[in-house]
């Protein structure tokens, strides 16, 4: 039979043929496809097409989205394929999406779905795929999204009745205790941001680095714990848990949380003393806060054992996919609150849904109600911009706060205007940064004239401090490369005898220069990808005499864990360093060991065997998506060669805030990084129309105190 596209949407075989010729090249997953199978098996008399589109819904989840939007399927067909840029054979390629959906037009497709009614349900059912508007789901997907939008949807209805409960005297002097009195440069966002998130049972604050999350996050729940505990004696302070979705995350805010704790302008009184010991200091992982099992996606609490709290505080939760944030959700009694921390512009997670950013979609322009505008400024003397005040905001918005003001990059600062210049989405911008005259010591940017190009390895195993201006602030301080850690291990090394205490020492010392530099990448494959810098990298360090790779594990080895070792205490992103360790017992006085820095935060060392680590990789570079919650004074990026979709406006932004102190970008080809900047990732989804589709404050009967 002659394939044509009636042929396809009509004729089973044929359809399955080609889904069959889509898998082998990787265009589709073997799960898509054999979605179709089994919904064929189930339904027979599906027509064709229906079966299409669940096996391109179900490719979706694999690329960050919760569903197939119809509209955008049939606006540009073959973007609902993993189609390589161009064709990379000589064989003639099987045909397209869009060639066999041309000519469609959407009530085609809707035509279609009806006429699979054991398949597709227009909401709640046992169809395995449901349609929502113009969106197709797979029906658990569907679910997650309805959970999350009504558990978040419940906590936005309760902000009314918690303001009205609020002393607006109490609340004034506490957020002037832990701020100090309202200053001459209002709006202080992280006040508003405290005093907001308090009149209310959910949250997101959002904003870059170094915005003050982690320093707001503490002072709030120093004003909740204050405004429950000052009035009663005997009273029990708020059950409160915080959590990150990495281990890597959960580490770093556990460092800074204690010390912010301590620091906190409390009195120094009986009650001083109670809300400060009530403040959590141990932030564990989500996975862990829910009571992951061994070899099971169920966690122990959920919706009929939830967890015994009533807040939760979750940072990187732009990390977090649609499916943790349901279980979330679903575990969270309903009273408790439900406070996100994160940085809406940064990568989302690479499971489906992109929750943080959904949510924070309206976040730049505010949309505070004129009543909330006026309940913020009794209770805590800030007045709001005129221009975020807006008579059609609605619940949601009053419920996010975006902080505005690194306090980490200056005004002049390069990575900050970099940073900010890439979220602009203007090339032309970003260019400024670079060619505007102006010094910006943090900032290298290093075009390679072709492989051999030594710049490469000033920068990835030197540190490349020539190519940054010395602007003296750092006092002689200067950005490091691989070396760096290989030469403290090679010179501090306490020798054969060493005590347990030393050795601990020596690895502690190890992990923190090796934190001084990471090496980023935008794709696995190709000559510019992880893959091959990892070999560069490591042969490089070779050639220079400070890492002999040989075999897969060796001294110096630096990696990475790719998933969660509840034995081993280990989890995805955790990152770690071979080391031959001083051991008296052993033969030759030495075995090899993997250091990883210890869970909390302190400078203990966790040694493990390498045999016991099953899933690692190794890290002189990694993606930009596994950097994700990490932090290096010194982030080197390196792009592709040739366009990629992957290379998006929030992977470079995502890549730059990585880097605390110096940003190095290392550039194989022109025009590559402008393409990346223009280019955005979306993800369809139904999350954010479900909870801005409810009415404006302004049209609500909720009244304002
Ligand atoms: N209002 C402020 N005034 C002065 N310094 C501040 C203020 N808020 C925060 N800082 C300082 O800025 C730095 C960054 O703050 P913090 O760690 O809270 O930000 P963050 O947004 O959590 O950062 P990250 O990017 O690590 O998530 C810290 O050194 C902190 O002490």
């Amino acid at each position: 039979m002659s394939m044509t596209p009636q042929t396809l949407l009509t004729h089973w075989p044929s359809l399955r043929t080609l889904l069959d010729q889509w898998t082998e090249r990787g265009w589709l997953r073997p799960l898509d496809r054999a979605l179709a199978v089994f919904l064929h098996e189930q339904a027979p008399d599906t027509p064709p097409l229906v079966l299409l589109l669940a096996a391109l819904a179900s490719h979706q989840l694999g690329r960050g989205h919760v569903c197939l939007d119809l509209a955008a399927l049939l606006a540009d067909p073959d973007l609902s394929l993993s189609l390589p840029p161009e064709s990379d054979d000589g064989v003639l390629p099987p045909p397209r999406p869009s060639w066999c959906l041309a000519g469609l037009v959407l009530p085609t497709l809707y035509q279609a779905l009806a006429q699979a009614p054991s398949l597709v349900a227009a909401g709640v059912g046992t169809t395995p795929l449901v349609l929502d508007g113009q969106r197709l789901y797979l029906r658990r997907y569907w679910q997650y999204e309805q959970g999350i939008g009504q558990a978040i949807g419940e906590r936005l209805a309760m902000g009314e009745g918690l303001r009205q409960a609020l002393s607006g005297e109490r609340m004034r002097h506490w957020l002037d205790r832990l701020f100090g009195p309202v200053g001459p440069d209002a709006p202080d966002w992280q006040r508003i941001a405290c005093a907001l998130a308090a009149g209310g049972a959910f949250a997101v604050i959002t904003g870059g680095p170094g915005t003050g999350k982690t320093t707001t996050v503490v002072r709030l729940l120093a004003l909740l714990q204050a405004l429950h505990l000052s009035g009663q004696t005997e009273g029990q302070p708020l059950r409160i848990r915080m959590a990150a979705p990495t281990g890597k995350a959960a580490a770093r805010l556990n460092s800074s949380v204690a010390g912010r704790v301590g620091a906190l302008p409390l009195p120094d009184d009986d009650l001083g003393r109670r809300i400060r010991a009530a403040i959590p200091t141990q932030v564990t992982t989500v996975h862990r806060l829910l009571g992951s099992r061994p070899n099971s996606r169920h966690f122990r609490h959920h919706a009929r054992n939830p967890l015994p709290v009533d807040l939760v505080v979750v940072d990187e939760a732009s990390m977090i996919d649609l499916e943790l944030m349901s279980q979330l959700v679903q575990a969270l009694p309903p009273e408790a609150r439900l406070i996100l921390l994160g940085d809406k512009d940064q990568l989302a997670s690479v499971e489906a849904g992109a929750v943080l950013g959904e949510l924070c979609d309206r976040a730049d322009g505010g949309h505070y109600s004129s009543r909330i505008r006026n309940w913020l400024h009794g209770v805590s003397g800030e007045a709001l911009p005129p221009a975020m005040v807006d008579s059609t905001g609605r619940p949601l918005d009053q419920h996010i706060i975006m902080l505005r003001q690194s306090h980490r990059f200056g005004a002049d600062s390069g990575i900050g205007r970099l940073a900010r210049a890439v979220n602009g989405g203007d090339p032309a911008q970003v260019a400024a940064v670079w060619d505007g005259g102006d010094r910006l010591p943090d900032l290298a940017r290093v075009p390679l004239r072709g492989d051999g190009d030594k710049a490469l390895e000033q920068v990835l195993i030197q540190g490349g401090g020539d190519l940054f201006q010395d602007d003296g602030a750092g006092q002689g301080e200067r950005p490091r490369g691989h070396a760096h850690y290989l030469t403290v291990m090679r010179d501090t090394d306490p020798g054969d005898g060493a005590c347990r205490e030393a050795v601990d020492d020596w690895a502690g010392r190890i992990l923190g220069a090796q934190a001084e530099f990471q090496c980023l990448c935008v794709i696995r494959g190709g000559p510019w990808g992880v893959e091959q810098m990892n070999h560069r990298i490591a042969q490089a360090l070779g050639r220079v005499g400070l890492l002999a790779p040989e075999g897969v594990w060796y001294p110096g080895r630096p990696v990475m864990v790719t998933g969660n070792d509840y034995g081993l205490g280990l989890m995805n992103g955790d990152m770690g360093v071979a080391l031959s360790m001083p051991d008296p017992e052993a033969p030759d006085g030495r075995v090899l060991r993997v250091a990883f820095p210890a869970a909390d935060g302190s400078p203990r060392v966790r040694w493990i065997l390498p045999s016991r680590l099953g899933q690692v990789e190794t890290v002189f570079a990694m993606t930009v998506h596994k950097s994700q919650g990490s932090e290096f004074r010194h982030t080197a990026l390196v792009l592709p060669d040739a366009p990629s979709p992957i290379l998006t406006r929030e992977l470079i932004y995502t890549a730059i805030t990585r880097a605390s102190r110096w940003f190095s970008l290392l550039m194989p080809r022109a025009g590559i990084l402008e393409a990346g900047v223009k280019r955005r990732v979306l993800r369809s989804s139904g999350l954010k129309g479900a909870l801005l589709s409810t009415k404006p404050v302004e049209n609500s009967v909720e009244t304002m105190s």
